[in-house]
C-alpha cells in the first residue's frame, strides 16, 4: 500500500508519515529530499534550468549548478516563476520517485510518502491521499504565531512563509483527497495528532 500526505509547509506531514512508518512498518519517503538528490546530479535538468534564463528565471550559478540562493528566491516569492521552475523539477522528480515506488511495491514494501506539492506531481500509484489541514498554517484569519514559529525553524521570514502558503494553496486547489487530518497544533499536542493517526489507519488497514 501506498499512502501520499500532502498539506502545506509547517502543517506537520514529516510528523505524521514518520510516526506511521514507525509504528505501521512503512518506509518514508520525503518529497523534498528526493528532490535534493534529482537535483545534485542530473545534466538534463540542469540544460533544462539554463534554458529558463530565456524567460528572466536565473536558478543557476556561475557553473551552471543549482545556486540555493536564487532558487529560494525563485521559489518563495513570485507565483509565475515558481510554476515555471517548478514545472522543470518535478519532470524529473516524478520519474525517480516512480521508480523507487515501483521497486518497493514488487518487494511488497508499504511506502508513505509526503510532499508539500505531492498532488501537483502526479504520481498515480498513491492509494490513499491524505490532506493534513493545519488551520494556523492554511488560513490567514488565524494569529501569526505558529506561522512565527515554522518561519524560525526553517530560518525563513514570515513574508516567505505567508507567500509559500499562498503559492502551495494554489496548488492544492481541486486535488483528490481521500481524507482529510486536521493538525491544529495551538490545540493539540503531538499525542492527540497521533491518536488521530491511528484512526485513519485502522480506516485504511483490513
Ligand atoms: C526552494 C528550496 C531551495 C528551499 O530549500 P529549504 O531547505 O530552504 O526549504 P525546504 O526544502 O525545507 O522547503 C520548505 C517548504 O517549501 C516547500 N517547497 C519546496 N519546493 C517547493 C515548490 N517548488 N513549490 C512549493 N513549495 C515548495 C517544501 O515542500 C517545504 O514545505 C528547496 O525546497 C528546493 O530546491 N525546492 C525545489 C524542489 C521542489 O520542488 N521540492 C518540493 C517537492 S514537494
Ligand atoms: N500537533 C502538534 N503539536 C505540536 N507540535 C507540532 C504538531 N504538529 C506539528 N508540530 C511541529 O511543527 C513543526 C512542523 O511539523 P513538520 O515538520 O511535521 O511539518 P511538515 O509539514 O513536514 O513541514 P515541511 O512542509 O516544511 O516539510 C515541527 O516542529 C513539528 O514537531
Amino acid at each position: 500500500m501506498i499512502i501520499g500526505i500532502f498539506g502545506n509547509i509547517g502543517s506537520g506531514k514529516s510528523t505524521v508519515a514518520k510516526y506511521i512508518a514507525n509504528n505501521y512498518n512503512f518506509s518514508y519517503l520525503n518529497l523534498d529530499e528526493v528532490a535534493k538528490v534529482v537535483m545534485s546530479n542530473n545534466i538534463d535538468l540542469q540544460y533544462d534550468l539554463f534554458k529558463l534564463k530565456q524567460d528572466g528565471i536565473d536558478v543557476l550559478d556561475n557553473n551552471n549548478e543549482i545556486d540555493h540562493e536564487k532558487m529560494t528566491e525563485v521559489i518563495f516569492t513570485s507565483q509565475k516563476k515558481n510554476k515555471k521552475v517548478s514545472q522543470v523539477i518535478w519532470k524529473y522528480l516524478k520519474k525517480e520517485v516512480n521508480q523507487v515506488l515501483k521497486i518497493l511495491s514488487e518487494a511488497n514494501v508499504n511506502v508513505v510518502v509526503e510532499g508539500a506539492c505531492l498532488p501537483s506531481i502526479g504520481i498515480k500509484s498513491i492509494d490513499v491521499q491524505l490532506y493534513l489541514a493545519n488551520p494556523e498554517i492554511d488560513s490567514f484569519l488565524y494569529s501569526n504565531k505558529w506561522k512565527r514559529k515554522i518561519a524560525k525553524e526553517k530560518n525563513k521570514t514570515l513574508k516567505e512563509i505567508n507567500k509559500v502558503i499562498s503559492i502551495q494553496n494554489n496548488y492544492n486547489l481541486h486535488q483528490r483527497i481521500d481524507y482529510v487530518l486536521e493538525n491544529d497544533p495551538l490545540t493539540m499536542n503531538v499525542e492527540v495528532l497521533n491518536n488521530k493517526v491511528n484512526e485513519f489507519m485502522k480506516l485504511i488497514i483490513k
